[in-house]
């Protein structure tokens, strides 16, 4: 594996296997790697010939008031699993050769990115949109590979790339979890055992949420209430968003027995917001 720091090298390292016409999958994170990180890898490495990886703590994707200082870093960990993990390359740029100056041109999906985790992370997405189209340009992958459980982050970046004709396929990974159902983030490490073991609602909501859809609850309200109950149950965790959308166009809906919603949980347990999401319905 090369390590490159800087856009020209990883330039000058990935111009030889363009040249040769071999395939190139990109995958973005922003480092301190759990198994759902190694999933996405996995998939890039089984559907190109060469694959990167980025490691970059984006501070545009931060909110002034958010934990961008305090987010988990271990790059030497990092790079020892990339490499047992056969990657070509790993990018982990300095905030300063990304961003050598501020920057002046952003990228926006206001509609998409506005709801949902946006309404309470006001300007993420336009960070995600942003980063990742800049990482784009610097790499120029053929695929680049994003997880299922930042559902909203994949729709913002599939709406990017069909609005700007980016040359990219978009490939969506299912979520990988912990033996207990919990979602696996790089976030969770802030979680004391105490939490940890609370945490646990977060997939437990998404099991009642199949639950009551199978029982025939008539509308989104009713669900989005119900979910809202369960988790208010459990006296550590704070539901931030508990949405039940169109899972294809994230819009809202009002009557949903028999038909397919997606449901997308923000739910934060002392100081740590935990994501996840499910599609219910949709194929019986
Ligand atoms: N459990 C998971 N399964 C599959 N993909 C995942 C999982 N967790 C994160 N990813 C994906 O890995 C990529 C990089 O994500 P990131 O580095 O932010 O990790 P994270 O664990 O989501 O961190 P955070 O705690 O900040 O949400 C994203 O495309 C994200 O959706
Ligand atoms: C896609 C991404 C790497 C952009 O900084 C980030 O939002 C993430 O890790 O999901
Ligand atoms: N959505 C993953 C990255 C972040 O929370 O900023």
């Amino acid at each position: 594996m090369q390590t490159v720091k800087t856009i020209a090298d990883l330039r000058a390292g990935l111009a030889t296997a363009r040249a040769g016409g071999k395939r190139i999958g990109f995958v973005p994170t922003m480092g301190y790697l759990h198994k759902g990180h190694l999933e996405l890898v996995a998939r890039a490495r089984a559907e190109n010939e060469i694959s990167v990886v980025s490691i970059f703590v984006n501070p545009l994707q931060f909110g002034a008031n958010e934990d961008l200082a305090a987010y988990p870093r271990d790059l030497a960990r990092d790079s020892k699993l990339l490499e047992e993990a056969g990657v070509d390359f790993l990018f982990a740029p300095e905030v300063a050769d990304m961003y050598p100056r501020p920057m002046e041109t952003m990228v926006d999906v206001p509609t998409l990115g506005s709801e949902l985790e946006g309404s309470v992370r006001p300007g993420h997405f336009a960070g995600v949109a942003t980063v990742v189209t800049k990482l784009f340009n610097i790499v120029g992958p053929d695929a680049a590979y994003f997880g299922e459980k930042d559902y909203q982050q994949v729709a913002v970046i599939r709406r990017m790339v069909e609005d700007l004709a980016q040359p990219v396929r978009v490939v969506p990974v299912p979520t990988v979890r912990e033996d207990d159902g919990l979602a696996c983030s790089s976030r969770n490490v802030y979680l004391s055992a105490e939490e940890r073991a609370a945490a646990v609602i977060v997939p437990n909501t998404l099991a009642e949420a199949e639950r009551l859809h199978k029982g025939g609850i008539a509308t989104a309200a009713e669900l989005e209430a119900a979910l809202t109950r369960f988790v208010e149950a459990e006296p550590r965790a704070v539901p931030e968003v508990i949405a039940v959308r169109d899972p294809d166009t994230l819009a809202p809906l009002a009557e949903i027995a028999g038909r397919p919603v997606l449901v997308l949980l923000f739910i934060r347990i002392g100081k740590t917001k935990l994501l996840d999401n499910r599609v219910i319905g949709r194929n019986g």
